[in-house]
């Protein structure tokens, strides 16, 4: 036998060719862009304002494609080996899970017991797995289900294990697997329905622990007496510890409630993550953590390997690899993805793309980070002996001699040495002490080190911090996907997480500022059609084939694109139509809001996305009419693009009834503004839906009484503009 670690190696790094054609497409854009400006600056003089816009928007799009190209051009992926990994690692390290949830009512408990119950039982050494739960909720409901979780965890993982279940979230399992009797063993079926049985008691549980909890304070529920979920002291419980640390026994469970007070600043999930950082420091100190949102639940039992094969296997290459992030993906996926929040095509072009590059971005979920690395640690700053000050660390990390211990083992890079494997128990009064709310003020937390504070997106800056410091990331897609969980429903609820998402980018990069000039060049047709005057050429000229032909390169490549990861030409249509929309409500909001609080105007807030309430077996969903509609409220976010809508159908309106004002010279309005104005239209459907919609389904009377006003104010100064 050869050298085990050259024949099998733990990943391959697998460079994914972009197709010729696509890259020659690809370069044909740019010219074609580039012509197209070039062809606009030396006419500037004789056309008016809206050319000098147009030109404006296009050279930002075309910058815009060009970074974009600079970062898709060398995708690649890797495949992992799991099997190598066990067969090559005597001992595999450590690893703390993170589960965050922060209200029982947006997010049902059983939802966390589900991602709970399959983190807990998947296929890693178990004496090497720790999982610890955050509760912002403060709930007794949540610190129930955990505990009646535990419980049925005893019979579950054992069951998962021996029957190689794939499916570990057991409201998946049971809704998606049937016993058949004729290829199943009897005792797998007796086995089978207990296990049911017991999880239809478990959710029986839960549900009734709403009515029950407050009313029958036990001992152990005696912290939650009498608290307000804003206003309350740590409350830290050892659910259940894996004591004799059995290989193959349940890995520890914890329940973590940091203190609140309502004049400190939490710091919402950031603060979360890093008092779970902190008291896992105390408890297990494991070097690689695991964090998942609660409804994000383990798809794929081995995900812990599949990441390790990529932290380890890049390590011994000594490449410096920070973390490794698995997609996003969602589980009862609405037909089509008619809001297009499913970012399948971005994971797929630009996560690959990235990872061409220094590797994804952090998505805040399904991500295993090096510990040293959140700890502050720079991949060349590997000799750190002037960090390891008793000073400086107390100065970072805060003052408990207990956690400044745990912190100096990370960092010299000892695997839990010292934390006694056989009680987590021990550390529980430093364990209070760390996650209290003052802890971190004045020290590192939020700033150098753990999850970065100030935005509502902590991924997205954590992630960026880690990646200026040199590190690099590595995605992993293994099959089948590794986390699932429930996307935001519909109606306001995924504007509002896009609004979220969108000013963190603001922030850091031009995402959500892409916006300005996309609404601009929306706009540009409506007024132009208003004022007869063109913002492109005329049809007959020849210059007119460079817009049309981009604009049909630009969706059909698209189209092709969708066609080819195997989705539909309707959510093609979907992602291609909520795009033009998030970039009229949200994106908009966003950059709004990242300028007020710029201004010192207003404060980051996190606005939890509520999660789906599913049911265990197949009783009907009684939001079927809702599903995939998008439903309004009386949210300013809707306000813009009814204007945009009214504007676009006013102007219609008028081109077609001849009451334009007469052109200057030939540059009128002409057959592409009408086509370009239908097109925003089209996009914008829904909304026009809206107009005419009853209930939820229809755009509040205020709303399009706001919309409508605007619309007459952009009428009367567009009417005034064109008159001088
Ligand atoms: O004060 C808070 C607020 C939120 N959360 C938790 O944060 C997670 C994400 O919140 P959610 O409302 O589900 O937001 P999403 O927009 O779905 O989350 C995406 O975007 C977030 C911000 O970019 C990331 O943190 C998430 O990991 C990513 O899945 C959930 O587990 C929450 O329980 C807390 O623990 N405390
Ligand atoms: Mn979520």
């Amino acid at each position: 036998m050869g050298n085990p670690t050259a024949d099998q190696p733990l990943y391959e790094e697998i460079p994914l060719k972009r197709v010729t054609l696509r890259r020659v497409l690809d370069i044909i854009v740019v010219f074609l862009q580039l012509s197209l400006l070039v062809y606009r600056f030396f006419n500037l003089n004789s056309h008016g304002f809206t050319w000098l816009l147009a030109f404006l928007c296009e050279l930002w799009f075309t910058l815009d494609w060009i970074l974009t190209l600079c970062i898709i051009w060398t995708p690649i992926d890797y495949k992992t080996h799991p099997d190598h990994l066990i067969k090559q690692v005597a001992e595999l390290p450590a690893v703390d899970i993170f589960v965050t949830t922060a209200d029982p009512v947006i997010e049902p408990p059983i939802i966390t017991v589900n991602t709970v119950l399959s983190l807990l039982a998947v296929d890693y050494p178990t004496d090497k797995l720790a999982c610890y739960v955050s509760d912002d909720g403060c709930s007794p409901v949540t610190f129930y289900s955990l505990v009646e979780a535990s419980k049925f965890a005893q019979i579950w993982v054992p069951f998962c294990k021996k029957y190689n279940v794939q499916l570990r979230a057991p409201f998946r399992y049971f809704s998606v697997k049937s016993i058949s009797s004729t290829y199943e063993s009897l005792e797998f079926q007796q086995e089978w329905r207990k296990m049911k049985d017991e999880y239809e008691k478990l959710c029986q549980k839960v549900e009734e622990a709403h009515k029950l909890v407050p009313s029958n304070l036990s001992a152990d529920y005696a912290a939650f007496k009498d608290i307000e979920c804003k206003n309350h002291p740590s409350i830290i419980k050892v659910i259940w510890e894996n004591k004799k640390a059995f290989p193959d026994g349940i890995p520890h469970l914890i329940y973590i409630s940091r203190e609140k007070r309502p004049n400190t600043s939490h710091h919402y999930k950031a603060g979360a993550m890093n008092v779970l950082t902190r008291v896992s420091g105390l408890m297990t100190n494991a070097p690689y953590m695991l964090n998942v949102d609660c409804d994000m639940y383990a798809n794929n039992p081995k995900i812990v390997l599949h990441a390790m094969c990529l932290m380890l296997g890049l390590k011994q290459n000594e490449s410096n690899c920070a973390f490794v992030q698995f997609p996003q993906m969602f589980y009862d996926e609405l037909k089509d993805d008619p809001f297009g929040n499913k970012m399948v095509l971005t994971y797929e072009i630009i996560g690959r793309g990235m990872g061409g590059i220094q590797g994804p971005v952090y998505a805040g979920t399904g991500c295993l980070h090096n510990r040293q690395v959140i700890y502050g640690l720079s991949p060349c700053n590997r000799d750190i002996k002037e960090k390891l000050r008793n000073e400086v660390l107390e100065q970072q990390f805060g003052y408990s001699e207990e956690f400044i211990k745990s912190v100096t083992e990370t960092l010299c890079g000892l695997e839990n040495t010292t934390i006694s494997q056989d009680s987590v128990w021990g550390s529980t009064k430093a364990a209070y002490k760390v996650s209290s709310s003052c802890y971190d003020h004045n020290t590192g937390w939020g700033n150098q080190v753990g999850w970065i504070y100030g935005s509502a997106t902590e991924d997205v800056v954590t992630g960026m911090r880690i990646h200026a410091k040199g590190w690099i990331s590595a995605l992993c897609v293994p099959d089948p996907p590794a986390f699932m969980g429930c996307s935001a429903s519909g109606g306001p609820e995924f504007m509002i997480q896009r609004k979220r998402q969108s000013s963190a980018y603001t922030w850091n990069l031009i995402w959500a500022l892409r916006c300005i000039p996309a609404l601009c060049y929306a706009v540009l047709p409506a007024y132009c059609l208003i004022t007869n005057t063109s913002f492109l050429p005329k049809v007959n000229e020849a210059a007119a084939m460079v817009p049309i032909v981009l604009f049909l390169i630009q969706y059909i490549g698209t189209l092709v694109s969708y066609l080819r990861v195997g989705l539909s030409v309707r959510a093609w249509w979907n992602n291609t139509r909520m795009s033009k929309i998030n970039a009229a409500s949200s994106q908009l909001f966003a950059v709004l809001s990242v300028i007020l609080k710029l201004l010192g105007l207003s404060e980051t807030v996190f606005e939890v996305t509520q999660k789906g309430q599913f049911t265990s077996n197949d009783e009907g969903n009684s939001t079927e009419a809702d599903a995939g509609v998008i439903t309004f409220n009386d949210s300013p976010i809707f306000v813009s693009p009814t204007t945009l809508l009214l504007l676009q159908l006013t102007a219609l309106v008028l081109a077609f009834l001849g009451l334009q004002p007469p052109a200057h010279g030939s540059h009128g309005a002409g057959l592409l503004e009408i086509m370009c104005s239908m097109w925003v239209v089209l996009c914008f459907w829904p909304f026009l839906k809206g107009l005419f919609g009853k209930g939820k389904q229809g755009i509040p009377f205020l709303t399009v009484c706001k919309a409508a006003g605007l619309s007459l104010i952009f009428l009367h100064l567009s009417k005034r503009a064109s008159m001088v």
